[in-house]
């Protein structure tokens, strides 16, 4: 395809669906390893869960048989069982287990009294089971029936996860693995470290709100920091790090200044395969290869790389995960105010929730100062308001989308 024929976001995430043909390949790690993974497959339950019939609570197993038609029975207690142990005799007629919370019920037992309810002397034990009080038996196979599908690919793996997982015994898991992303900042401008700043200088922004973004879309990032409006030097960290990682992207100089390389550089190790979207902000953002590695530029203005970040790079690290890139992990809100925007391109707002009862969104509120190289309401917004190509005068209510900054 060439770049002529992509102008807007939809031809641009079409482009890079086609484009990232195949996902990086899973990987098999441990389930604490799994943490915060996509899961790459379905798990089954290879066992029931419980594994056995046990005890809900600290008491007596015995066989209803037993108890007397006023709910008391008085038992000679045969054996005792903690949790951990084996249940191996039968409980035969006239007898009581002593057992705690978690041991296996031992065959011929179906109800377990708690040890508040039942009073020991010497071996026998005086209880009170009436008709139709609780079993407090935890049956094999009732919370997993061994065989059942307990979880999805494509399911993050947080500390519930790995609960069940664990409980099931499973060693390792195949986990989508984490796009290897190099990020680079370019500009003169830019400086790292705080401390003074020499006149005309400005601290790098981008990379550091960039990394938390790459992260949470679930990159394992490295950070090539920031390279000066230098071509050779622009061009021969990017060829390094394309060695060895899947996506690159550049922050800066991907307009149409002089001292803006990045299109330039592009082609004289790969290709540029489309740039300048119909899109505000965001608009220079460009996607191409370096070295056969996909790279994307993104504009330098903070917003404008916040957002062509949010919807392109999102998209280019869900496909290498084997998604498809037009799966946008969006909400749709009403807006608490209108807006109106000119037809023809995707614009891209700054928004804050508005939350209702246990705080859930209810709406959200367009921000002002929407200017990209404004740093402000950045801090404010939680979220990015999409406004489609098509869409033009939204009014107070109207519902449109929005994506988690
Ligand atoms: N003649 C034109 N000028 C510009 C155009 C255009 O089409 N024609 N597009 C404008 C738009 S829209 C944007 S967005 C910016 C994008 O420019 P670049 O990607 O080339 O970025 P730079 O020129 O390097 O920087 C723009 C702006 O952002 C600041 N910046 C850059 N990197 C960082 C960083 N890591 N942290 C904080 N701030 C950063 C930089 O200092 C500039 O102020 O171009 C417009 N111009
Ligand atoms: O697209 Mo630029 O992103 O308007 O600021």
């Amino acid at each position: 395809m060439s770049d002529r024929e992509v102008r807007s976001l939809d031809d641009a995430l079409a482009f890079i669906a086609s484009y990232i043909e195949a996902a990086i390949p899973p990987m098999r790690v441990s389930v604490s390893a799994a943490y915060d993974h996509l899961l790459a497959e379905d798990i089954v339950a290879s066992v029931s869960l419980p594994r056995f019939d046990n005890a809900a609570m600290d008491g007596f197993a015995i066989r209803t048989d037993d108890v007397r038609p006023d709910g008391a029975a008085c038992l000679k207690i045969s054996q005792t069982i903690t949790a951990g142990q084996e249940a191996l005799s039968t409980l035969r007629a006239g007898e009581a287990a002593r057992i705690t919370t978690g041991a296996p019920v031992p065959p011929g037992a179906d109800r377990v009294v708690v040890q508040e309810a039942a009073r020991l002397d010497g071996d026998q034990v005086h209880l009170r089971a009436p008709a139709g009080g609780k079993l407090h038996i935890r049956k094999k196979g009732e919370d997993v029936a061994q065989g059942t599908v307990v979880m999805v690919a494509g399911t993050r793996i947080g500390p519930g996860q790995i609960a069940l997982l664990s409980s099931l015994g499973l060693r390792s898991v195949l986990v989508v693995a984490r796009p290897k992303v190099a990020l680079l900042s370019t500009g003169d401008e830019l400086v790292d470290n705080p401390g003074l700043l020499e006149p005309g200088k400005i601290f790098d922004t981008n990379r550091p709100m960039l990394i938390r973004m790459l992260q949470a879309a679930g990159a394992a990032v490295t950070d090539l920091g920031i390279a000066r409006d230098d071509p050779e030097l622009i061009l021969e960290r990017l060829v390094a790090a394309a060695a060895d990682h899947d996506l690159l992207i550049s922050t800066g100089g991907a307009s149409a200044g002089f001292a803006d390389h990045l299109t330039r550089i592009i082609v004289r190790r790969g290709y540029l395969e489309f740039w300048k979207l119909d899109m505000r902000p965001g608009k220079p953002v460009g996607f191409g290869d370096i070295d056969d590695c996909p790279i994307l530029l993104l504009p330098g203005n903070p917003l404008a790389a916040a957002a062509s970040f949010a919807l392109l790079g999102r998209a280019i690290i869900a496909r290498l995960g084997g998604k498809g890139s037009n799966e946008r992990h969006a909400w749709h809100l009403p807006v608490t105010s209108g807006i109106a925007k000119p037809p023809g391109r995707t614009q891209v707002l700054l928004g804050r929730l508005r939350q209702g009862l246990l705080g859930r969104a209810t709406a959200v509120e367009p921000l002002p100062d929407q200017g990209s190289a404004r740093l402000r309401y950045l801090a404010v917004a939680d979220v990015m308001i999409v406004l489609h190509s098509e869409q033009t005068e939204i009014l107070e209510g109207d519902v449109v989308e929005v994506l988690p900054f």
